[in-house]
């Protein structure tokens, strides 16, 4: 749905994204994870035309809309109209109510009068604003603000939408709630690309992740291999009970003996087939064993060091 290839974008002296490759597929819900500064939203905004990249290809669904230093903007243009965008600093008319504002958007995607009552109902249903429909959008909480600006991406029913740090804010219900709504566009069969800082906004809803760290894809994998990758980072604490001394050297393993033949070693990675082929050899004894697993908040701080 999003094929990026070597992007390059430099405002002035800042090289914000430094040759940057990404691919969204269908069906897939895609968080686009990384520090402040790192460059999501400048991905975003090339990618919707919205500002011009120097380098590099953008390809949206099967059509070329970027390359060659320019943008194709008849490519571009049809593109959008499968594209349901909901922008990090977006405003809303605060003396309009959902109802009136979702009623503007439609007019500008040309939806009929006869489905517009119909499909506006539908999305403030979803959204959970239904009840708030006649209240001005002006004493509107942030949570309220952010699903009502989702049900604007919403409107022309599109296939991908590109959410840029929609959950920034959000205290934990707001986040639930929202997180709630994507996963039925999930199951709706959308394709969802979303960026955020933090990492728990992408746990439960994510298939893939991709952090981006100064303008480059550092990871893209699936959530669960990513965790699985650094739990073979993790720290290991053996006790364990053997006549023959131990004395491995050239790795860095702490041993330290427990009183008669028991010694404790500690080691920064996954130990446990040497200590398996040591048992074996030695006949020796493990008495416990420990893991000590990152926690994701702890993996995402590597990946972005
Ligand atoms: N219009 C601009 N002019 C100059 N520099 C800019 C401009 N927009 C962004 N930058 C710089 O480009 C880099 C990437 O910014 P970008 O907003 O894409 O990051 P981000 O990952 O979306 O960050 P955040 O999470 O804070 O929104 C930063 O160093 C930023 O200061």
């Amino acid at each position: 749905m999003i094929r990026i290839e070597n992007l390059v974008k430099v405002y002035k002296d800042v090289r914000a994204l430094d040759g940057l490759n990404l691919e969204v597929r269908s069906g897939q819900v895609y968080g686009f994870l990384g520090p402040n500064g790192a460059g999501k939203s400048t991905t975003i905004l090339s990618t919707l035309g919205l500002i011009f990249p120097q380098e590099g290809r953008i390809q949206l669904f099967d059509l070329e809309v970027f390359a060659n230093g320019r943008f194709n903007e008849g490519n571009l243009v049809e593109a959008k109209r499968r594209i349901g965008y909901m922008p990090e600093h977006a405003t809303l008319w605060e003396f309009l109510t959902p109802v009136q504002t979702l009623e503007i958007i439609a007019d500008s995607f040309g939806i009929p009068k006869s489905e517009r009552e119909n499909r506006i109902r539908e999305l403030l249903e979803l959204v959970n604003l239904w009840e708030d429909r006649d209240r001005k959008v002006g004493k509107f909480s942030k949570g309220m603000r952010q699903r009502l600006l989702l049900a604007q991406a919403l409107i022309n029913d599109p296939e991908l939408l590109i959410l840029d740090e929609p959950m920034t804010g959000l205290d934990p219900t707001g986040i639930a709630e929202f997180k709630d709504i994507i996963k039925e566009q999930r199951k709706a069969g959308k394709t969802v690309f979303f960026s955020s800082h933090i990492l728990a906004h992408v746990e439960e809803i994510c298939d893939t992740v991709g952090v981006i760290v100064k303008g480059k894809l550092r990871v893209e994998d699936k959530l669960d291999s990513i965790k699985r990758e650094f739990l073979r980072k993790a720290g290991y604490t053996i006790v364990l009970e053997t006549n023959i001394p131990i004395n491995f050297t050239g790795v860095e393993w702490k041993v330290t003996p427990l009183g008669e033949k028991k010694y404790r070693i500690v080691a920064p990675e996954d130990i446990r087939e040497q200590i398996h082929d040591f048992v074996a050899a030695q006949g020796a004894k493990v008495l416990t064993m420990q893991i000590k697993a990152p926690s994701l908040e702890e993996i995402f701080l590597k990946m972005v060091e």
